[in-house]
């Protein structure tokens, strides 16, 4: 037969192969660094008890235990605070209290609004002048300023006086960015333009919070070795997670067997690090496998397949025909099989757990990213240029994020809601914005390379393509965008017309920062050996432990 040309993503073998996955352990398992843990909560747990404490302290404290990873232990009290604050200052019988410190009226909006109070946007109005804008005084109180930027990330739709608040704060904290005296403070504000901390992967940045934390004055040190030993027993338990998903990654032969598709254990699972509960061990390892087959899914359909392979893959894959699986390349058969395996397996876990199949959904859920997929491999095989919108329209779902958190819905829901299923049949829009975040934060670093070497135009050659920006201000467009969806994605988390619950809302709000976190520098998922600064966090996240 004549010889194929096929394309290559020039993807390396992992730095983090199958030996060293195996070879990761941590002394952090040990029964004593648990029970050392748990007089520590004790200690943090009755600091929480002190009524004596004020608002502001409060607020203080739960945003340091958010921040370093150890808000969950305490999740009952942290919302019976929040929600008799909520009260005291919002509720039938508040009284209103003239709060004029910026910091405290903002770091109170953000934390309230975080978990569920709709708190207005006008608490913000006694900052401004009598034309409407924000006193220019402000600019002398950095703290404030940073409180109110990262406060300004829970706007939703039509909030203007927060996207005032969000420009005015930009501006300033970047005017000021190189005169900050406090060292800790100006770290916190280089952070936070970078990404703010609502868009940020929390587990991504503890590490980072923990050194911080350390550095401040005000330290308080039973939290903080609380903290410490939190995160090593967290990484101890990540290590024993990534080799069995490693063992289970070797046994599929994928890997081998489809040389030119990514081998990314350690990224796939980085991908999975945003779902709550923490406890749900088996159900990440579950949604990590998800993550690597789209991932060899994506480049059969991206890179390697040829236009009669894909029409052949997409037959079969629609209608799920095992028995026909012989006409295709056997590498397409490998990899359906693997597939087909995983599907069960998921099945199996939830049918063992609830009673419930759900073998027609997950299929359908492969089916719908095998048509977005398609879609654009159509695309580039005729050389077809989608408008912005078209590729978007289609690229949500080719971006496999739906795909991923519909299969989630059922692994973190316990009961799965009858109805719920109907919303996740049609990708809910909570489904569909957090997707589109990972989607655009996904094209802005990763359009270069598949663009050159031969992939469907993305958004940002869309955008240039339909105007004369230049690549730069095309990818500034994209960002703009990605401000847009989550102005969408949060109007959700204080509205009760979502049908989900808290538990699953929290992953697809979660999945959006995952997107943003692992594309934050560039493209840290297909190419390791250039993103240093990604493959540096991943290591303080999961290879070394905090002293
Ligand atoms: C898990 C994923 C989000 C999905 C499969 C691998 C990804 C990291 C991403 O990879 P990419 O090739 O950039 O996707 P696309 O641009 O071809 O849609 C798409
Ligand atoms: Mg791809
Ligand atoms: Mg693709
Ligand atoms: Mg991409």
């Amino acid at each position: 037969t004549a010889t194929v040309s096929r394309r290559s993503g020039n993807y390396e073998p992992s730095v983090w192969d199958f030996n060293f996955i195996q070879s990761l352990n941590s002394t952090y398992t040990g029964e004593c660094y648990a029970k050392q843990a748990s007089e520590l909560k004790q200690q943090v747990d009755g600091m929480l008890q002190e009524g004596a404490m004020e608002q502001v302290d409060q607020l203080e404290l739960i945003d340091n235990l958010q921040n370093l990873g150890i808000a969950p232990h305490f999740q009952d009290k942290i919302k019976q605070i929040l929600e008799s604050i909520y009260q005291s200052n919002y509720g039938a019988t508040h009284k209103p209290k003239q709060m004029k410190d910026l910091h405290a009226t903002a770091l109170e909006f953000r934390l309230l609004r975080q978990h569920g109070f709709h708190i207005p946007q006008e608490i913000f109005d006694c900052f401004k002048n009598e034309k409407g804008d924000f006193k220019a005084s402000l600019g002398e109180d950095t703290k404030g300023l940073l409180q109110l930027y990262e406060a300004s990330f829970l706007l939703t739709e039509g909030e203007s006086s927060l996207e005032q608040a969000r420009e005015f704060t930009t501006n300033l904290l970047q005017e000021n960015l190189n005169n900050i005296d406090d060292d800790n403070l100006s770290l916190l504000v280089h952070r936070a333009l970078e990404l703010p901390r609502h868009c940020m992967l929390l587990r991504a940045n503890v590490r980072w919070f923990l050194d911080a934390y350390g550095r401040r004055p005000d330290m308080n040190p039973t939290l903080f070795e609380l903290a410490k030993l939190d995160f090593n027993i967290y990484q101890a338990n990540v290590q024993q997670e990534l080799k069995h998903i490693s063992s289970w990654w070797k046994e599929t032969g994928l890997a081998e067997k489809l040389p030119f598709s990514r081998d990314r254990v350690v990224e796939s699972y980085f991908w999975t690090t945003g779902i709550e509960p923490l406890e749900q061990g088996h159900e990440r390892l579950l949604s990590t496998k998800i993550i690597m087959l789209e991932t060899v899914l994506d480049d059969i359909f991206d890179v390697y397949a040829t236009p009669e392979e894909l029409q052949l893959f997409y037959d079969v894959i629609q209608r799920w025909d095992l028995e026909s699986i012989e006409k295709l390349p056997i590498y397409m058969q490998i990899y359906f099989v693997a597939l087909n395996n995983t599907v069960n397996e998921i099945a199996y876990h939830i049918l063992k757990q609830q009673g419930v199949v759900i073998i027609p959904h997950l299929r359908k859920s492969w089916m719908d990213l095998c048509e977005a997929y398609m879609k654009e491999a159509v695309w580039y095989n005729n050389g077809v240029k989608p408008s912005l919108k078209e590729y978007l329209e289609n690229a949500w779902i080719s971006v496999g994020v739906p795909t991923f958190l519909y299969q989630v819905y059922f692994l973190v829901t316990n009961p799965i809601e009858k109805e719920a299923t109907k919303y996740l049949d049609e990708y809910h829009d909570i489904i569909r914005w957090s997707s589109m975040i990972a989607r655009l934060a996904d094209d802005v670093a990763t359009a270069g390379d598949e663009l050159e070497r031969g992939d469907v135009p993305k958004s940002v050659q869309c955008y240039m393509n339909e105007t004369s920006a230049s690549d730069e201000e095309a990818r500034e467009a994209m960002r703009l965008l990605i401000w847009e969806a989550w102005k969408k994605l949060n109007k959700y988390r204080i509205s009760s017309s979502c049908p989900f619950p808290e538990v699953f809302i929290q992953n697809v709000v979660n999945l959006a920062r995952v997107g943003q976190s692992i594309y934050q520098y560039g493209d840290g998922y297909g190419y390791q050996h250039f993103e240093t600064k990604n493959k540096d966090r991943m290591m303080s996240m999961l290879f070394d432990p905090v002293a």
